[in-house]
């Protein structure tokens, strides 16, 4: 699995521990920044790593800012990505298991490292069930595509 990690000036702490949870995990990934020394604007980050994400570069994106908010309603934009705001570990399976997310948004000024930690851990290690939600995504994707 190839990941592709980005964050605002908001995220740091939380890119650092997921960061160090894909190393722990032997998982390859790609961190598009912020260097953070300045305050930045969401969209330039989340944006182009949607897009490596929708074009196939990278297999999952995992997305922090302050509240999450902002990196999840801009990485929804790019046609094939679906992008779960979680901060709770249930949520973070089920999207996977049910919505096939292929991106995690968190927010930093929500949540502590820890449960961030949590909360990655079981996204990425969570498949998805198919059957009758990957009927639902068709529709999703049926209307991307009109
Ligand atoms: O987009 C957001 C909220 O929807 C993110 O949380 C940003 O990180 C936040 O807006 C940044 O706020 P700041 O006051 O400019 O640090």
């Amino acid at each position: 699995m190839k990941v592709i990690i980005t964050a605002d000036h908001a995220g740091m702490t939380i890119r650092n521990e997921v960061k160090n949870l894909l190393d722990e995990m032997g998982i390859d990934y790609e961190d598009t920044g912020c260097d953070c020394q300045s305050s930045v604007d969401y969209p330039d980050y989340a944006l182009p790593a949607a897009e490596r994400v929708a074009k196939g570069e990278f297999d999952r994106g995992i997305f922090i800012c302050g509240t999450g908010i902002g990196m999840s309603i801009t990485a929804n934009k790019v046609k094939g990505i679906r992008c779960a705001l979680v901060h709770d570990v249930y949520t973070a399976k089920l999207t996977r298991q049910h919505n096939d997310s292929n991106v995690l948004a968190m927010g930093e000024r929500v949540i502590g490292p820890g449960l961030a930690r949590e909360i990655a851990k079981n996204w990425l290690e969570s498949e998805f069930d198919g059957g009758r939600h990957a009927n639902r995504i068709g529709k999703i994707t049926t209307y991307e595509d009109k």
